[in-house]
């Protein structure tokens, strides 16, 4: 049965992201990933965890400016150093909450020039080996063109290349089922693909990205596939509610509770 994370930057929005802990829990959750928790102390974020009994699935590195459109600088020549500052800013993170891997952000770059791939590979051999000494993998996630325009990471196949070409033990695929339907299509040869260098699952409707309860694609068939292939990490809730987050969670009733 897969093993659900509740996704606190985009769950349980009604109340402050230090609460949402408790509401996950009290909704079934034994996991949880966010965006970004840098807003908040290390500490506060473990005890806001541990208090709770969760798990922490996920997280992603800083990504620069977020407000102003940055979405991380790993393509990115001249963000090298902004890049390497990240990685120790997220290491108290990782540390409090015990997580054991993260999402390192391509940003906003064209796939086309060669000194943006190049910057790429060197950006994430640098990150999955800064990480490696602390026993955390490192995701990297093609996210879709019509939510973030200009993402350097925006096909699958260039990613599963990327990793199968560096051979680093400790880089993995972040397969966003959401993304990859609205990509590419063909989800489940998808993931039957790629499911050796996957380290993390995500999930929500097509087109709406509300719960995977509706729209484009089957999910009760798609969670039997990830057993089916024998998936055993974490699948992140990253839906925005139509409404309120426990008003929607009848899709979630038989799974909750499940802990790995
Ligand atoms: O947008 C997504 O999908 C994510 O997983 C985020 O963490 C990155 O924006
Ligand atoms: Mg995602």
């Amino acid at each position: 049965m897969p093993h659900f994370a509740a996704n606190l930057s985009m769950m349980f929005t009604d109340v402050p992201f230090l609460d949402r802990f408790e509401a996950a829990a009290k909704a079934g959750f034994t996991a949880v990933e966010f965006l970004f928790p840098y807003d908040h102390p290390a500490e506060a974020v473990g005890d806001g965890l541990k208090r709770n009994g969760l798990t922490q699935a996920l997280f992603n590195l800083p990504p620069g400016n977020w407000d102003a459109g940055e979405k991380g600088f790993a393509a990115l020549p001249e963000r090298f150093d902004d890049l390497k500052r990240g990685l120790e800013t997220a290491l108290p993170y990782a540390q409090a909450t015990g997580v054991k891997r993260l999402h390192l952000m391509a940003g906003i770059a064209n796939r086309s020039e060669p000194k943006a791939v190049e910057q790429f590979y060197k950006s994430v051999t640098w990150a999955a080996e800064f990480f490696a000494a602390y026993g955390l993998d490192v995701v990297i996630e093609p996210i879709n063109a019509r939510n973030v325009p200009g993402y350097f990471l925006n096909d699958f196949g260039f990613a599963r290349d990327l990793i199968t070409e560096l051979k680093i033990p400790n880089l993995k695929l972040q397969f966003d089922i959401y993304h990859c339907q609205i990509i590419h299509g063909d989800v489940t040869m998808r993931l039957r693909e790629m499911m050796p260098i996957t380290g993390h699952v995500q999930i929500a409707s097509i087109p709406s990205r509300n719960e995977p309860d509706g729209e484009e694609l089957n999910y009760p068939f798609l969670f039997t596939e990830l057993d089916r292939l024998g998936y055993g990490g974490f699948v992140g809730c990253e839906y925005n509610p139509r409404g309120k987050t426990t008003d929607g969670l009848a899709w979630f009733k038989p799974y909750a509770g499940v802990k790995p």
